[in-house]
């Protein structure tokens, strides 16, 4: 049967980006069916929920789910019980049991002029971040009265070891080397975190080189030093943020694409890393290589075809050698300019 990919569009330049992808999927399997659903903010709209029951079936029924961006300043509110866009992101993550988000930072030297950072000190970086994705700040329990607020930042032991050995294992396929990045110094989490990659390291992967850095010196060498990691492995939070900074090597966020997995056999979820980017929403200009990248990911962690998954990571290389720059990346192509250059190298 033809595999089913659900297909998120969601807010901003989210639909701007997510219909030439499924052109290219489409171009590159052809037998494959999508399913496209309201998501974010555009259900927020249409149901007053940014992730239905329905939706949510609709993606645990799928092979794999594919997402643009969700969230916009039409739906920014200060007010705790008002529906949130993001709810629609954490809520699927978490129905899915998405815990492994995968983002991979290969910065190309045809790029090394776009990016933040000089030549010399890019070149060689090819990293990936694995950040925990269903635990922490972001799930615990949140409060607020008039005069106070809090979240709960809490993980098991369990949910640190699995996403350990997903790093590991990771590190295994690569070059072999893990950093670890916490905040021991300060957090009990960050303690717990520390001793459990270790205890998961002694036991089953002593043949992988671990380090440990703090999130703060993290943030740093990661401008000084990128060549020099292989895989870093952290907690919600600071993922989020190193992946941010990460992606600035590549020359833009709207380089950087991500795989989201849970258990073998489950559908992952599929997304670029940037969000809805709500200033540039609407003129056709939004860099859509973030979400082609992440179409590869889905075409090879999701439906297993390696072969398509390369071919499409090398059109976008090949468009790029040959001069495709985005406004992100200091040239003047539109989505449509950049989606036809990749197109004529697949
Ligand atoms: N996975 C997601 O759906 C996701 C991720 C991050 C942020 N968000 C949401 O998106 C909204 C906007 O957030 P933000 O502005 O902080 O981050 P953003 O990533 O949307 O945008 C940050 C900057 O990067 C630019 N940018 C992002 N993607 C680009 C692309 N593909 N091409 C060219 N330029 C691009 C934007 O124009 C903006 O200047 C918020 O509601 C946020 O919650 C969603
Ligand atoms: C939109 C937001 C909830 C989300 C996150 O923080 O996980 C985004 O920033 C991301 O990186 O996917
Ligand atoms: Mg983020």
């Amino acid at each position: 049967m033809a595999p089913k990919i659900v297909t998120l569009p969601g807010d901003g330049i989210g639909p701007e980006i997510l219909a030439p992808t499924v052109d290219i999927i489409e171009r590159l399997i052809g037998d494959v069916t999508f399913e496209e659903h309201l998501f974010g903010g555009a259900s927020i709209d249409a149901h007053g929920t940014a992730l239905t029951d329905e939706v949510e079936a609709a993606c645990k029924g799928a092979d794999a789910v594919l997402l643009a961006a969700v969230g916009g300043p039409k739906w920014d509110t200060t007010d705790p019980n008002a529906p949130r866009p993001e709810q629609g992101l954490l809520g699927i993550r978490k129905a899915l049991g998405l815990y492994a988000n995968l983002r991979p930072v290969r910065p190309l030297p045809a790029l090394y002029d776009a990016s933040a950072l000089k030549r010399e000190i890019i070149d060689g970086t090819d990293l990936l971040v694995v950040r925990e994705l269903t635990g922490g700040i972001y799930f615990g329990e949140k409060t607020r009265t008039a005069t106070d607020a809090s979240d709960l930042c809490h993980y098991t032991t369990a949910e640190v070891e699995r996403i350990a050995r997903t790093a590991f294992e990771a590190a295994r396929g690569r070059s072999n080397r893990v950093t670890s990045v916490d905040k021991a110094n300060v957090l009990e989490t960050s303690r717990q975190w520390r001793q459990v990659v270790h205890e998961v390291h002694a036991a089953d992967y002593s043949d992988v080189e671990l380090e440990d850095v703090l999130v703060d010196n993290c943030a740093m060498q990661l401008i000084v030093r990128p060549s020099s990691f292989d895989v870093i492995v952290t907690e919600n939070l600071f993922g989020d943020i190193l992946s941010d900074e990460a992606a600035m090597l590549t020359g833009s966020i709207g380089m950087l694409p991500s795989a989201s997995l849970g258990a073998a056999g489950d559908p992952g979820l599929f997304e670029p890393v940037h969000g809805s980017a709500p200033d540039i929403a609407g003129q056709g200009i939004a860099n859509p290589l973030a979400m082609f990248l992440s179409a590869a990911m889905l075409l090879r962690h999701g439906l297993g075809r390696e072969a398509e998954a390369a071919s499409l990571e090398s059109a976008v290389d090949a468009a790029l050698a040959e001069g495709l720059r985005t406004r992100d990346l200091g040239g003047t192509a539109g989505t449509a300019e950049a989606t036809q250059a990749v197109l004529s190298h697949l």
